[in-house]
């Protein structure tokens, strides 16, 4: 059964999310995906993070946490990401093997929680849009009335709705057959609810701040290679890896900022046409 987590925050205080993505990790320390050795782009992400010295009160992980299914990928990440102050939740991406995925993160302390209350005003809600082997996403029905029912059960909660896959077209036509294909299922579930504003996504590894239905979506570069916005085909972007705040207001409303490495020390090999 998938558990609740209860993060208590001070009465009127801020509350600050930290979202880290498509990490795309490997068992071997020296595999690259694109040029790009992603264990050392994700540590130069978290070293940087912590230096910031910012608070914030949970990290999400938005999924393709693993490029290789193997659980010593899962670990990498898992040890890694508990040295931050604050706990972890995650849901899978297109490229996770949840069997490894869900035993090994639990393993390591890392909670399955799918539903976050967070003080007295905010829920989070985390999404399951992989369907296995494929890179696009879809909604089971399992998933839709979990939410609806999540939704129902919190009506006075604003809620920050996460999933992998971006349920709007993202500009991008090669990554847009990769998106989620009952966007509109999704909407009809969300349609009575309108305490949920903001959307989260990882999966296209880009920023992205845009309207969907009277909803905001946003989308977060990866911590490894990114994607080059409006393009028909696959192209790398020269973008450096990157994380994001999301501070959630009283009152519904959402804060974000994307932050990004500076140098050129994890940028990819941009001659490659895919993986
Ligand atoms: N050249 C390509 N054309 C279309 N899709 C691709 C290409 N290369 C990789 N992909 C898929 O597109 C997906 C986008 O992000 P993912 O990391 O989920 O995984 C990627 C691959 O599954
Ligand atoms: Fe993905």
């Amino acid at each position: 059964m998938e558990s609740l987590l209860k993060l208590p925050v001070a009465r009127g205080a801020n509350i600050r999310i930290l979202q880290i993505t498509d990490t795309h990790l490997f068992a071997g320390e020296d595999e690259t995906l694109l040029g790009v050795n992603t264990l050392r782009s994700y540590s130069a992400v978290l070293k940087a993070v912590q230096a910031e010295q910012r608070h914030f009160d949970l990290v999400v992980a938005t999924g393709d946490l693993a490029q290789d299914h193997s659980p010593q990928a899962y670990r990498h990440f898992a040890t890694r990401i508990a040295r931050l102050p604050a706990p972890c939740v995650w849901l899978p991406g297109n490229h996770d093997f949840q069997p490894a995925m869900v035993d090994v993160l639990a393993e390591c302390g890392i909670s399955c929680a799918k539903q976050v209350l967070i003080g007295d005003e905010w829920q989070l809600l985390l999404l399951d849009s992989q369907v296995y082997g494929v890179p696009h996403g879809e909604l089971s029905d399992y998933q839709l009335e979990w939410l609806a029912q999540a939704l129902a059960g919190q009506p006075e909660r604003h809620t920050l709705l996460l999933l992998h896959h971006h349920p709007f077209p993202s500009g991008c036509i090669w990554l847009d057959q990769h998106s989620l294909r009952n966007a509109h299922m999704l909407a009809e579930v969300l349609q009575p609810h309108q305490r949920v504003k903001t959307l989260l996504c990882g999966h296209i590894h880009q920023e992205l701040d845009v309207d969907w239905l009277g909803r905001r979506v946003l989308a977060t570069p990866s911590t490894c290679v990114q994607f080059k916005p409006h393009c028909t085909n696959f192209t790398i972007d020269t973008l450096g890896p990157g994380w994001r705040y999301l501070d959630l207001l009283p009152g519904g409303a959402v804060q974000t900022e994307v932050r990004r490495l500076d140098g050129t020390e994890h940028l990819p090999d941009t001659d490659y046409e895919g993986y």
